[in-house]
């Protein structure tokens, strides 16, 4: 397992072990941690690290990524690598345990020395904060990580907390171990409003409601929220588009999440081949069925058209994986993944969809790269398709260049 594997595994343990929330929905307008008065300090990986990482971390342009306005769902690994930084935040209130600030971009928070970038939820920038160690530089603490000493304010046994988990620092075994991490949610006003799931208090604190329990046993857990089931929203079936698509079977409304699904494989690019071989055979056969592109890249090619982008990888998904695509004026699905729950979260994001609509996700923001990455000219009918001319310059392009 590569150290990329191996770091980006331990994000999702540790997020699942650790957080109700933690919706990896991308954002374009993610804020660089090096704006305003934010100072970064570093990064969590080695030099070393970073270089494998980048040696085996999939590009942007081998799986689905949005790029759009604020709903736009971008999958991009270089999202969640771990950015440790001087951060602050202003006007911060403190509820549960967590953090909910109303400015942005991240600006000042005194008592921390590094804040993780866990993902999105509902449009919410979601971090982990981690105060600031006593008697270690920020300096120190950067490179310092591993060996770091925990700090106090947070216990959490190691039984709880496997050293291998903890993308913050590793925690020695038998000890208790302190990850002193918190939740942040950042947010700005005008989102705020939109958001079905947030309200402001008479403070004027903002209140993020957590998602409906979800898990992949829901029949096995009394307490969990009843499953979610996509039969209630939409069926899949033949599409104008070309092969399957997803179409409503009621009218929807905006916000109303119609898919929560877990991936039938989550991979790399690098690592498909073997992966698949370890899937039980309903599995690999679920994969075979998915669409798959003409042309001689066989699974390759099954991989490369129907997978989205996750932490430190790709994943393939049943349901997921036959949403057709739409540009920006007539897509009307927006998706992320749910890093806690290891499960992709498909939401409407428009005013209402009728009864009887294909819903269409974005895989990419323009007809020539949809054509260079997934090999289809569009025909959503909310862009100018490519014409025929400019597809042979796109090959002939193509030829000179290898
Ligand atoms: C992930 S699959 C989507 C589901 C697929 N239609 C199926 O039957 O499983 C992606 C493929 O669907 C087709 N497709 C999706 N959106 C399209 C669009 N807007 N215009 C033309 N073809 C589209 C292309 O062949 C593309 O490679």
């Amino acid at each position: 397992m590569s150290a990329w594997d191996q770091f980006s595994q331990s994000f999702v343990e540790d997020d699942r072990q650790h957080s109700d929330h933690g919706m990896a929905t991308p954002d374009p307008e993610l804020p660089k941690l090096t704006e305003g008065n934010t100072t970064p300090i570093s990064v969590l990986k080695s030099k070393d690290d970073k270089e494998e990482s980048k040696a085996t971390s999939p590009t942007s342009s081998d799986s689905f990524s949005e790029s759009d306005d604020a709903g736009g769902d971008a999958l991009s690994s270089s999202q969640f690598e771990p950015y440790f930084a001087l951060a602050d935040i202003k006007r911060v209130s403190r509820m549960d345990n967590r953090y909910v600030a109303l400015t942005r971009p991240i600006q000042a928070y005194p008592d921390s020395d590094a804040i993780f970038l866990k993902g999105y939820r509902n449009g919410i920038q979601v971090f982990q904060v981690r105060p600031k160690q006593p008697n270690l530089s920020a300096q120190e603490n950067v490179t310092d990580q591993a060996e770091a000493p925990p700090s106090s304010s947070d216990s959490v046994t190691s039984q709880d907390v496997p050293a291998s988990t903890d993308p913050l620092g590793s925690v020695s075994p038998n000890t208790t171990a302190s990850l002193g991490r918190e939740e942040l949610y950042v947010k700005d006003e005008a989102s705020a409003l939109t958001d079905p799931a947030a309200h402001v208090d008479d403070a004027g604190d903002y209140h993020v409601s957590p998602w409906p329990a979800f898990s992949k046993n829901d029949e096995d857990d009394e307490n969990d929220a009843p499953p979610h089931r996509y039969q209630d929203f939409f069926e899949i079936r033949p599409s104008p588009l070309g092969g399957l698509g997803a179409f409503a079977v009621r009218d929807l409304k905006h916000g109303e999440t119609i898919l929560i699904e877990q991936p039938i494989l989550c991979t790399t690019h690098f690592s498909f081949g073997s992966d698949f071989y370890k899937l039980s055979e309903d599995d690999r056969a679920a994969i075979l069925a998915l669409h798959s592109p003409d042309g001689p890249d066989g699974i390759d090619g099954i991989v490369r058209v129907n997978s989205f982008q996750i932490p430190g990888g790709v994943a393939l998904f049943q349901v997921a994986s036959r949403f057709n695509h739409a540009c920006a004026p007539v897509r009307n699905v927006r998706y992320g993944y749910d890093v806690a729950r290891n499960a992709m979260t498909f939401s409407i994001n428009v005013y209402r969809v009728p009864r009887g609509a294909e819903l269409l996700i974005m895989y990419g923001s323009n007809p020539f790269e949809l054509y260079r990455i997934f090999g289809f000219r569009c025909s959503c009918g909310g862009c100018v398709p490519l014409t025929r001319r400019e597809v042979d310059r796109f090959h002939t392009q193509a030829y000179n260049i290898y």
